[in-house]
């Protein structure tokens, strides 16, 4: 007999798939296929007490991923917003954030940047967050170890993903909002047998009856290579009004004259570092890999 479910923690080949009735089952897919993730609604039969096969995945209104030359990974799945959380110290990649805004746009899902630990002053960082929300990025300053009130209205209604490096304090937001939360994870996963991958398994909590947030385990790196290059103009959401606008239609917006782009980050429209970000996207992408 099949059920629908809702996975809500991914671990490997291994899901944690939730039933209507609260129960939560430990499945697998049926075959190699294993790109599912948390956020997933999917179809499963029990095939053993606490155990099942997922049969079918529903066709998902948003899809985050990240890939190299030779695979990719599902992140989250149906997830309405991003939320990227940096942090005063220690100091953030700026080009992970960048890569995580330009997976965001690419899915079509609203980025939302949080800057943690605003207890600790870092003026440069302050800085940094104001460019972005210059960008027209929504961005708010945290204090996640005293309070998490301030997100608490940006997250009604959503499904909201959490990623950032390690260290920026995402554990710590989770455990703030959830205080149950982790325990409760432990307990289902000591259950089921998987207490051993919780802590590199993405989990999906709910916060209310619609409204759910999903961790990730920090990211390292963040490879774009699904993205193509017309997409990736887009994703840079000030390169908007000059695309098009270049004299050559194929143009590399490195050297080329009458460049629209690069006009556009003399006259002050296009944050260097972005251009800078951008190249180092698209050179990734446009490397051939055979075999
Ligand atoms: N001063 C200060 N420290 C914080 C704040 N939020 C988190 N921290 C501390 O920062 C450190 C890292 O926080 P975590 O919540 O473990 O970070 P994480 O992003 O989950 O890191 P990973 O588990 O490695 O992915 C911990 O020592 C926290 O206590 C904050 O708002 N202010
Ligand atoms: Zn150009």
């Amino acid at each position: 007999m099949s059920h629908p479910g809702l996975i809500v923690a991914a671990y490997g080949k291994r899901y944690n798939v939730e039933l209507p009735d609260g129960r939560i089952l430990s499945c697998v897919t049926r075959g190699k296929k294993v790109d599912n993730a948390a956020g997933d609604r999917v179809t499963v039969t029990l095939t053993a007490n606490n155990e099942g096969v997922i049969e079918k995945t529903a066709e998902r209104t948003t899809l985050l991923y990240r890939s190299n030359a030779y695979k990719s990974k599902v992140l989250a799945a149906n997830v309405t917003q991003i939320l990227i959380v940096l942090a005063t110290q220690p100091s953030f990649y700026e080009d992970l954030l960048n890569r995580c805004l330009v997976a965001a746009e690419a899915a079509g899902i609203r980025a939302v940047i949080l800057l943690n630990k605003c207890d600790l002053p870092n003026p440069q960082a302050l800085q940094k967050l104001e460019q972005y929300a210059a960008l027209g990025y929504l961005t708010l300053q945290l204090n996640a170890r005293q309070s998490v009130e301030v997100l608490k209205p940006l997250l009604a209604g959503h499904t909201s993903v959490l990623v950032g490096q390690s260290g920026m304090g995402k554990s710590t937001i989770i455990n703030s909002l959830l205080p149950e939360a982790r325990s409760k994870t432990q307990e289902i996963s000591t259950t089921l047998d998987s207490g051993k991958h919780t802590t590199t398994a993405t989990h999906l909590y709910h916060l209310d009856q619609d409204s759910a947030i999903i961790d990730s385990p920090g990211l390292q790196e963040f490879g774009l290579y699904h993205i193509n290059e017309t997409e990736l103009e887009y994703a840079f959401v000030e390169f908007r009004p000059f695309i098009g606008h270049c004299k050559f239609n194929n143009c590399t917006h490195t050297h080329e004259p009458d460049c629209a782009i690069l006009k556009a980050v003399q006259a002050g429209s296009i944050p260097p570092e972005r251009l800078q970000i951008f190249q180092q996207i698209r050179s990734e992408n446009s490397v051939q890999v055979y075999g």
